[in-house]
């Protein structure tokens, strides 16, 4: 379903290029949650922004569906592909009404029968249809990743990219977004490529992973070898300790590492 072979990116020019990406591969089958895992910087945002089209600058080979991506945003494939970004107050419009963002990709992709789709959306994350005349900062976090959850899948893609959905949300609210996630998976067999920090999260949602440290995945496994400690390398095997035994010494030894 996702394609990504010998993805490559860098930002800057001479002694400033900084390479964020150096042979990126993986693939995740039709309907898989897939998550990407690493500290931070080593890339995992970038890679979703490269399938996104928010990025144009790699070299490689993109595709989702056997279909293969060109740099530049099309329409064709903002229907087959969506971005869930991490913070839900930065990524809606602060003056437009929940019902105006839902609506908008109808209006570009001159789609019709907007009145029901927002509706049936609306009732699809949990929100009722009073949602529509608020405002984001009339919202609480977890409503406002439900309505970007929602704008994500107005157009029916295919794939969804999560970078980080639950993580600017309290501890209590992440459970409901985390479900919803999973509801939403189950009832419509959509592929979902997830950035996460927590291998909690890991664990309760995805198959496979992969995990990536300085640019480069390091390795990819199952979620099931990743839990049974059968992972290959020391990095991996000292992020999931790190997770199951959260000590200040582990957290030193993971970010030395
Ligand atoms: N627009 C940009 N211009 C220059 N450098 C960038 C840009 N976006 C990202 N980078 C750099 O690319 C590297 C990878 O960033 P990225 O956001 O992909 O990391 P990440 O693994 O998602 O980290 P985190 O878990 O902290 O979100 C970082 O060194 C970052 O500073």
């Amino acid at each position: 379903m996702i394609n990504v072979k010998k993805l490559n990116l860098a930002f800057g020019e001479g002694e400033k290029r900084n390479q964020v990406l150096s042979d990126v591969s993986f693939a995740v089958q039709p309907g898989e949650i897939y998550g990407l895992v690493g500290e931070s910087g080593s890339g995992k945002t970038t890679v979703l922004k490269c399938l996104a089209g928010l990025f144009t600058h790699w070299e490689g080979e993109l595709a989702i569906n056997d279909q293969p991506l060109e740099k530049r945003l099309s329409q064709p494939r903002c229907r087959l592909v969506q971005m869930v970004f991490q913070d839900p107050y930065g990524s809606l419009h602060p003056r437009h009404t929940i019902g105006d963002i839902l609506e908008e990709p109808l209006q570009i992709h001159g789609i019709n029968d907007r009145d029901r789709r927002v509706n049936t959306l609306l009732d699809k994350v949990g929100l009722s249809r009073a949602f529509r005349e608020r405002y984001p900062h009339q919202l609480s976090g977890g409503q406002r990743q439900r309505v970007a959850i929602a704008r994500a899948l107005i157009l029916e893609p295919r794939v969804l990219l999560l970078d980080e959905p639950t993580s600017a949300l309290d501890v209590s609210v992440q459970a409901e977004i985390l479900n919803l996630l999973a509801a939403l998976h189950q009832e419509s067999q959509l592929t979902y490529l997830m950035v996460t920090h927590d291998l909690g999260v890991i664990a309760h949602l995805c198959q496979k992973v992969a995990v990536m440290q300085y640019g480069k995945i390091l390795e990819t496994l199952t979620v099931d070898a990743l839990v049974s400690g059968a992972a290959q390398t020391d990095y991996t095997r000292m992020l999931v300790n790190a997770s199951q035994q959260y000590s200040r010494e582990m957290a030193r030894e993971v970010a030395a590492y």
